[in-house]
């Protein structure tokens, strides 16, 4: 089944003078299940297509499908994890994941013990009970994640989750993130500018270029690296083949959007 689908989005942003084509004639679908990354230059679209996907932009052109109903009509959670964590800095870890209206409205005793269930399973037991400042990055990105994942969202989207963290760190939380996401069958979303991450977490990788944004090429990952962690994908010679195709694709439409 289609679980998200986009046909034809474009949308433009509007100034006094003119408009920019952040968007042009974008269309895909993502099966229910999988692991998609949007990547490309800077200024190619990924963060407006992510926030059209969220419903926070309308598209300008064009409609988007979740579970084949129209995307204002479906009362499907969609689950939002950004590059800042932003924990609020005087509520403790538990308190933090346990913000938000949506979890308000929810049994207050279950969601505890589903958020301590969780904050336990990504290894933040010890901390429950301390505040973010005390906290690495690391940390308090998997804290975050609780917090997305606690209302059980079908859809995540991931805008750059990983690219404050230091470079184990963010292996570490790759290999985390995506064995939590297929063990709960999540489908997911993601935005990065890294090539590696894209490979080794993606079912499929989106290349989109700029000026205006669309969607340049798709990738299939082989299937002998979706069925490894992260980390070890990154050792396959499948992801090496790949790396250096996608590599020189995005250098290139690199090279075209520096020299317009
Ligand atoms: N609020 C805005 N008003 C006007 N133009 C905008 C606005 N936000 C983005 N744009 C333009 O739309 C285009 C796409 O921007 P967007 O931020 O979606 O790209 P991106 O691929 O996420 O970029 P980056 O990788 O640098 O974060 C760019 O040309 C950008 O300048």
């Amino acid at each position: 089944m289609s679980f998200l689908h986009l046909d034809h989005v474009s949308y433009h942003y509007f100034y006094k003078k003119g408009y920019t084509k952040a968007l042009e004639n974008v269309s895909f679908t993502v099966p229910e299940g999988s692991f998609i990354s949007l990547l490309g230059p800077s200024g190619c679209g990924k963060t407006t297509l992510l926030s059209i996907i969220a419903g926070i932009l309308e598209p300008s052109e064009g409609t988007i499908q979740l579970e084949e109903k129209p995307l204002e009509a479906s009362k499907l959670d969609i689950g939002y994890m950004l590059q800042q964590d932003y924990l609020f800095p005087w509520k403790t870890i538990l308190e933090n994941v346990l913000m938000g209206p949506k979890i308000q409205k929810m049994q207050k005793r279950a969601m505890k013990e589903k958020a301590i269930k969780l904050l336990e399973d990504i290894g933040l037991s010890k901390v429950i009970d301390s505040y973010p400042q005390s906290l690495s990055g690391g940390m308090r990105q998997r804290a975050a994640l609780v917090r997305t994942l606690l209302t059980d969202p079908k859809l995540l989207l991931l805008d750059e989750p990983f690219s404050a963290l230091d470079f184990q760190t963010k292996l570490k939380l790759e290999d985390l993130v995506s064995g939590l996401l297929k063990e709960f069958n999540k489908t997911s979303v993601l935005v990065t500018h890294d090539i590696g991450e894209a490979i080794a977490m993606s079912d499929k990788i989106f290349l989109m270029k700029a000026n205006p944004g669309e969607i340049h090429e798709v990738f299939e990952v082989p299937i002998e690296i979706r069925n490894l962690t992260p980390f070890q994908a990154r050792k396959h010679l499948k992801y090496q083949q790949l790396f250096d195709r996608v590599w020189e694709e995005l250098n290139s439409l690199e090279s075209q959007t520096v020299s317009r």
